[in-house]
């Protein structure tokens, strides 16, 4: 493969990889500790999620000197993150009961990198079935989505489905009445209905945003999950309108889009300061998306060993927070409260970083996993990704209340021993947003495998199964999301005068790659004395610039370049 860096001086240390590694590490403790004049004495992490021990992770290279101490009130750090091994005849298979893998992002890469576990990681090649073939239920069998520009076949395919209905909707666009200028949010199915009609939406949107959110696109935010498109209709007065001078608009022939400058900063900053090896890079450009051979609980076990060994970073696991509060007298401190009913501790921070929950601001989907294991390696109808299950199909064809299926053992290959099939079926995320109770293991395993008994005719018994209720487990950006959150981020700044910062999955998107990138980016805010100032990590949303236009390339993490890009 061609590929070739920027700066042909990093070529040959580039190859060296352990010495590179080894210097990049060095250097950065170099650079981090300059500031250490003025480092803080102590920080706290207020959770064991993925964002916190990442956020802890980064603090400690930013600060070798600081004493770090997480707080997790469970006995395991990782969060959602849960990978069971499990022992089946003929081997072992890989359940995940959260996250099971990752799309390529630049924090996260060099975060696996440097934790040293590439060596360690599972790929699904763009090529693979599994990258191409994504299902959607409707209305009682599996369509398969285009992966690219759809042919003709395709499109007629899924025409003749009923799910594009109501289509002719999207080329008039430009013609239908603007958004009132007062408007300040819409729903996501809201804003597409507008376009696309209704039954489009309906069909095919909401079964994507049940793969990400497990939420309802009648009350999830359009500016906040697809700001873009948000910011494109206000500039131009049309989504698709916009879109198109976006690619008119170009500068030496780059492809335009419009970006909130804290976000090209960061790009910039990440460009700046981040090296992905050569071959990881070259790995992570081929494919889709990638987890770990031993399951995604790799990374937070990686991560939890990395923050051991410093020396200068405790975990507390079991140990819940009680309350934190600005403490009292001349200095400020954050106090925290944390520990077991009989062993509480009152201990003084210079600066707190909270990855718990505020009630006020999101509400909570609970979503059950089931993931499955059969013998026969032959069970599905289709290879693919797994199908997603669209907010349109009657009750009857989904009384369970099933979000989707993935097909695990072609989705991610690597993880299990045994040649058997693997599926995981997703219930509940909104739909169950009115139950009292939830179902129990015997109940969840009835359901989902009366799912794949129904969309996919698999009736044989499973030999292995594991059921998980994930409670409150993803958070919904509904309607009004972003103005909740600039008052939140004021009434932080006002109580904790920049000693309290917030980073997790309500503040920074609800995927890993999400929470890894706002850990990074709070821990560089207390690079230089930022620590001192009165930021509480909400610095985005407090960022009243107006969206520009930029080369869509400045976005993009791209210090690996093609051979072809080199020369041009
Ligand atoms: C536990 C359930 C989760 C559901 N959504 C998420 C989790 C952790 C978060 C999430 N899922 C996806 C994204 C998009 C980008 C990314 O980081 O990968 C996010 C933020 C996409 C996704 N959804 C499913 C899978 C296997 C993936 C990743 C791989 C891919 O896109 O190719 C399946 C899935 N997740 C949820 C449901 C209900 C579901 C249904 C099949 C909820």
């Amino acid at each position: 493969m061609l590929v070739r860096r920027h700066v042909p001086l990093l070529e040959s240390t580039l190859r060296a990889r352990p010495l590179r590694l080894l210097l990049a590490s060095q250097c950065s403790r170099l650079r981090y500790s300059s500031s250490s004049a003025a480092h803080p004495e102590r920080i706290a992490v207020l959770g064991g999620g993925i964002a916190g021990l990442a956020s802890a992770f980064f603090a400690s290279r930013e600060f070798p000197n600081t004493k770090i101490t997480v707080y997790e009130g469970s006995a395991e750090t990782g969060g959602w993150i849960k990978s069971k091994r499990v022992q089946v005849p003929g081997g072992e298979v890989n359940f995940e009961t959260g996250p099971r893998t990752l799309r390529n992002a630049t924090v996260t890469a060099h975060l696996v990198q440097e934790l040293g576990l590439v060596d360690d990681l599972v790929f699904t090649k763009r090529s693979e079935p599994s990258a191409n073939n994504r299902f959607i239920y409707y209305p009682d069998r599996l369509n398969r989505l285009p992966s690219k520009v759809p042919s003709l076949g395709e499109l007629f395919t899924l025409a003749r489905s009923g799910i594009l209905n109501g289509w002719l909707g999207t080329i008039t666009e430009p013609l239908q009445p603007k958004r009132p200028a007062a408007l300040s949010d819409e729903t996501v199915g809201s804003f597409l209905a507008r376009r696309m009609g209704k039954r489009i939406t309906d069909n095919l949107v909401s079964a994507v945003f049940h793969g990400i959110y497990a939420g309802n696109i009648w009350q999830l935010s359009i500016r906040t999950l697809l700001p873009t498109a948000w910011q494109l209709e206000d500039k131009y007065g049309s989504l698709l309108g916009g879109f198109l001078r976006m690619q008119h608009e170009t500068d030496n022939g780059n492809m335009q889009t419009l970006a909130h400058p804290y976000d090209l900063n960061a790009a910039r900053a990440m460009q700046s300061e981040i090296d992905i090896d050569i071959d990881l890079a070259e790995k992570l450009k081929e494919a889709t998306v990638f987890s770990f051979k031993g399951g995604m609980q790799t990374l937070a076990r990686g991560l939890q060993n990395a923050m051991e060994k410093t020396g200068n970073i405790e975990i507390r696991a079991g140990s819940p927070v009680a309350s934190f509060k600005l403490a009292d007298g001349a200095e400020k401190k954050v106090e925290v409260i944390a520990g077991s009913d009989d062993n509480k501790t009152t201990e003084n921070y210079d600066v707190v970083i909270s990855t718990l929950r505020n009630a006020e601001l999101t509400p909570y989907v609970t979503v059950m996993t089931v993931n499955l294991y059969y013998e026969n390696p032959a069970l599905l109808p289709v290879e693919g990704f797994g199908y997603l299950i669209p907010q349109s199909i009657p009750f009857d064809q989904n009384p369970e209340r099933a979000l989707g299926v993935i097909f695990d053992s072609t989705a991610i290959k690597g993880q299990d021993t045994a040649p058997g099939t693997k599926l995981t079926v997703m219930m509940g995320g909104h739909w169950w947003n009115d139950f009292e109770g939830y179902p129990d293991e015997e109940e969840g395993l009835a359901m989902a495998r009366s799912v794949v008994e129904r969309h996919l005719g698999i009736k044989d018994t499973p030999i292995a199964h594991h059921v998980n209720l994930s409670k409150d487990c993803i958070p919904q950006y509904t309607l009004g999301y972003e103005e909740r959150l600039k008052e939140f981020a004021s009434s932080l700044q006002d109580e904790y005068k920049g000693r309290l910062r917030v980073v997790g999955n309500q503040f920074n998107g609800v995927g890993v790659n999400d929470c890894i990138t706002g850990a990074w980016q709070i821990a560089r805010g207390l690079r230089d004395g930022g620590w001192k100032s009165g930021s509480c990590g909400l610095d985005r949303v407090q960022d009243s610039r107006p969206w520009t236009v930029v080369n869509a390339r400045d976005l993009t993490y791209r210090k690996i370049v093609s051979e072809k890009d080199v020369n041009a």
